[in-house]
């Protein structure tokens, strides 16, 4: 059960859940990062008020000033979520690095862009090595998306992962080099076909963050996924407008307008968690559905992304088609193998507690748990050959004496003993010795009728007088067992329990007849004692 209080502790927010994500979330000062991204935020927005006021006075958005204070506020937001990476608790500070790559990525791309102004002939150059940078911008974005964070998870998935993100980054800086101005495929519509792309792919990524912030159920990573989401939204927002503004010329506003996304970011890092985010906590099945699905939006997009990449360049939009294909089987594949091992596990892990529950601890053998299932088994299966089922109730004689001279040490030893002797015996096929408690046995025999069973309790009186267990209250100066012996046609009506009640009535008249002998249960049974072997002890059984 997840649960979790926002108090004030020493001024600060605090935040306390126990996660039932793979990564277990503990009392966390989520807002004792405080300090510092307050003060980042207090950075971040001074220079975006200076770039407004750029604007304002008419500076055009490209000219040096608003750029060098638009990545300002970039690298003041790298530093925010740096820093706030450094106060999460230990499992959660991977997940905020792929965010301080990606906006790390977009500070690259825009400084690129930058320096390609000043580098005269270079400047080609510079330019190209931004495209490459505003592709590998993807790469961290389309893990997060794809990624579930799970510690869980295999490797190679998450190796799959990182695979597919790099493909499509790979495929966009392809797509962007071949249709940009000058590039081999450019047509007067073609910088078109790359702002489209690059708006499909910025609102598919806030709108699976969104998803997965949905369906995430420690609110430390749902925390992540609303900072990521927040800043994707304004960012795709912001990037369609200036895209299409940029065709016909920039307005000034539109610098201070690509910086929202990042003080925006930085806002919601400063702040305490929303109290709606905190009570939001999605079912198991949510969990799982979102889990699966933005995976699979994953090699869907790369895949769309091929098709659009083989329009002017086939070979490379078919290998990056087969790859996603392959890479998306090759993950299904790992995950369901793990499943089944998984599965096949937590069968082995329940056929081991079901033995468990049915064995003896001292003996090892099946115990009381066992018998009466056993036992009605046995009479419904022997039902429609007609078969009888017999069962002996064995009874240790004297073992109270037994334990008072020898010690309670010895009696286990001595019913270990026993128990092994009555189960090493050549008994009828699907036999069952069990420990029905303290010294008593059950022996279910089937298909065994009373003489038979007769010939089996002897056989057993014999095996243990062979064992010469020394007993010095006993009459023959040895330990001696009684059994007393019941025996029913199989038929699936005959309740267990009339057998087990018979055979117990059985041994008590064994014990009352003079103990170390094997009587039958029901009409004319005698009380017979194995031949040559004395029935004198005295009849006190009680
Ligand atoms: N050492 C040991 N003794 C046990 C265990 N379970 C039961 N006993 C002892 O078994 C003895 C059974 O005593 P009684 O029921 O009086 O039976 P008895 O002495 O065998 O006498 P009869 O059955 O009349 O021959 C008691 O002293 C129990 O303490 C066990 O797990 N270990």
């Amino acid at each position: 059960m997840g649960y979790l209080s926002r108090r004030r502790r020493g001024g600060r927010h605090a935040l306390k859940t126990d996660s039932s994500d793979s990564i277990v979330a503990i009392a966390v000062p989520i807002g004792s990062q405080g300090a510092h991204p307050v003060r980042l935020l207090l950075l971040a927005t001074a220079l975006f008020v200076v770039q407004a006021l750029l604007a304002g006075l008419g500076v055009d958005a490209h000219a040096p000033a608003p750029s060098w204070l638009f990545m300002s506020v970039q690298a003041v937001t790298v530093a925010a979520v740096l820093v706030y990476r450094r106060n999460e608790p230990k499992p959660f500070t991977p997940i905020w690095l792929w965010l301080t790559a990606a906006t790390g990525m977009q500070l690259i791309w825009a400084g690129t862009n930058v320096l390609a102004t000043y580098v005269g002939d270079a400047g080609d150059v510079i330019g190209r090595i931004a495209v490459v940078f505003s592709g590998l911008y993807m790469l961290p974005c389309m893990y997060i998306i794809a990624s579930s964070f799970d510690r869980r998870e295999p490797r190679v998935v998450t190796l799959v992962d990182l695979a597919l993100s790099a493909l499509v980054a790979a495929l966009l800086v392809s797509l962007i080099f071949n249709l940009m101005p000058g590039g081999p495929h450019a047509s007067p519509t073609s910088i078109l076909v790359i702002i489209q792309h690059a708006d499909a792919i910025d609102f598919s990524l806030a709108a699976m963050a969104t998803l997965r912030m949905f369906g995430t159920r420690s609110l430390h990573k749902r925390f992540f996924y609303f900072a990521t989401a927040t800043f994707l939204w304004i960012n795709a927002a912001a990037a369609w407008a200036y895209n299409r503004l940029e065709l016909s010329g920039l307005p000034p506003w539109t610098g201070p307008m690509i910086s929202v996304a990042y003080v925006a970011l930085i806002v919601v890092l400063a702040r305490p968690v929303p109290l709606w985010l905190s009570r939001y906590r999605p079912g198991r099945r949510t969990v799982q559905t979102i889990n699966a699905f933005a995976p699979v939006v994953l090699a869907l997009g790369t895949l769309l992304l091929a098709v659009s990449v083989s329009r002017f360049d086939f070979g490379l939009g078919m290998l990056g088609a087969a790859a996603s294909v392959v890479l998306y089987a090759m993950r299904v594949a790992f995950i369901q193998s793990r499943s089944q091992d998984m599965q096949r596990a937590a069968q082995l892990r329940n056929q081991n507690l079901q033995q468990q529950l049915g064995r003896d601890p001292l003996t090892g053998i099946a115990n009381r748990a066992m018998l009466e299932p056993r036992l009605r088994d046995t009479l419904r299966e022997g039902a429609p050959r007609g078969t009888s089922c017999s069962l002996l109730m064995i009874d240790i004689d004297l073992f109270k004496q037994f334990n008072d001279s020898r010690g309670h040490l010895a009696g286990d030893e001595c019913l270990c003993r026993v128990a092994h002797v009555l189960a090493a015996q050549p008994l009828p096929r699907d036999s069952l010795v069990a420990r029905y408690g303290g010294e008593e046995f059950a022996v279910v025999l089937p298909a065994t009728d009373a003489t038979a069973a007769r010939a089996i309790a002897e056989h057993l009186i014999d095996a243990m007088e062979r064992l010469c267990i020394p007993h010095p209250q006993s009459p023959t100066g040895y330990l001696t067992i009684s059994i007393g012996l019941a025996t029913a046609r199989c038929h699936p009506s005959t309740d267990p329990m009339e057998l087990i009640e018979g055979a117990d009535q059985a041994l008590y008249r064994a014990k009352r007849e003079g103990r170390n002998r094997c009587v039958a249960a029901g009409n004319g049974a005698e009380a017979t004692g194995p031949s040559g072997r004395p029935s004198s002890l005295p009849a006190n059984h009680a």
